[in-house]
């Protein structure tokens, strides 16, 4: 039985720098888990509700300190090499999921493989308004109309919700941090899995188009900027731990993911100086992509023209 008095106590111990006293037993183990969790979590955890004298407290607390149970599926769209990427938390009894960069071509196939793994799909997302395909996101709220869209305020695009950097999505126990990748685009984000206890390691960041696997997104189109992408990368995503898995939004050479070291080392644009990375951006001579004209005013619009998307 966990007993709240004890873990009032270790909160206290903890507010106040104080390592607990005991810790040998299972009870004061779980006192530590979830004083901890209740100090980090503050009053922001929309599913904890802290009550300091009821032991019902302990019930709705245990879905959100328990710890994330990935899944995680890596999508392919073959017209457009689009990877999306299905994750969901299937500790949490809902089995939240979200769709990142889903494509109109292959909707029909993710949600399908949605409903068949008993997921509860919460959020279609993008990394930012892609010009080489149309999002899947105004399908799938057409199909299912409790889910919501989302990108980022910098996007400028409509959607149902709006991110802006360092905040963090949760999808069950599962935390979406926001970083700001602009440089692709104005308003690219890469979202990267949370830190530290309970949360999926290593990390893994879904960088869209800002990060590629050995390259990086064009930067001659839709507010790009060869010095902003380089200052992103660097800051936001060489940042991270060197084993955190970099999942891009596209590949065209048949790679499926990297990791933050691999990048730092090999990467033949990024791992370069800055003068040197401006100078490939500027000369990479790629041709406009094939469905530019239609992608982009479709995308602002999260994919479907009119007032649903
Ligand atoms: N051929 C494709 C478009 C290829 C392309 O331009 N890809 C973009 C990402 S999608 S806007 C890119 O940034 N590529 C960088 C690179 O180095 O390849 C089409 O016609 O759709």
């Amino acid at each position: 039985m966990e007993c709240s008095l004890e873990i009032n106590v270790v909160v206290l111990r903890m507010r106040q720098n104080r390592v607990p006293l005991r810790t040998s037993t299972v009870v004061s183990r779980r006192a530590m888990q979830l004083a901890s969790f209740y100090l980090r979590s503050g009053s922001r955890s929309s599913s904890c509700v802290w009550s300091r004298s009821s032991s019902r407290a302990f019930a709705t607390m245990a879905p959100s300190s328990s710890p994330v149970h990935l899944l995680f599926r890596q999508l392919f769209e073959k017209e457009s090499s689009t990877y999306t990427y299905l994750l969901a938390d299937l500790a949490h009894p809902d089995k939240p999921a979200v769709l990142v960069d889903p494509v109109d071509q292959t909707v029909d196939r993710d949600l399908n493989l949605v409903k068949q793994l008993g997921l509860k799909l919460i959020y279609a997302m993008n990394t930012h308004v892609h010009a080489d395909h149309i999002t899947g996101t105004g399908l799938i709220k057409k199909q299912m109309p409790n889910v919501r869209s989302l990108i980022s305020r910098a996007s400028c695009a409509k959607a149902d919700i709006f991110v802006d950097p360092g905040e963090k999505i949760h999808v069950g126990n599962l935390l979406l941090e926001v970083r700001p990748t602009p440089g692709h685009t104005a308003g690219c984000v890469t979202y990267v899995t949370g830190e530290g206890e309970g949360q999926p390691y290593p990390r893994m960041a879904f960088t869209g188009d800002a990060l590629l696997i050995r390259g990086c997104g064009r930067t001659d189109f839709q507010g790009g900027d060869a010095h902003e992408l380089y200052k992103s990368v660097h800051t936001q995503i060489f940042s991270l731990p060197r084993e955190t898995l970099l999942y891009p939004a596209h590949d065209y050479k048949g790679q499926t993911v990297t990791t933050v070291g691999e990048e730092i080392l090999h990467n033949p644009r990024l791992s370069k100086d800055e003068e040197s990375f401006n100078t490939i951006m500027e000369n990479l001579g790629l041709a406009y992509p094939k469905m530019f004209d239609v992608a982009v005013p479709a995308n602002m619009v999260c994919g479907i023209q009119d007032s649903h998307a």
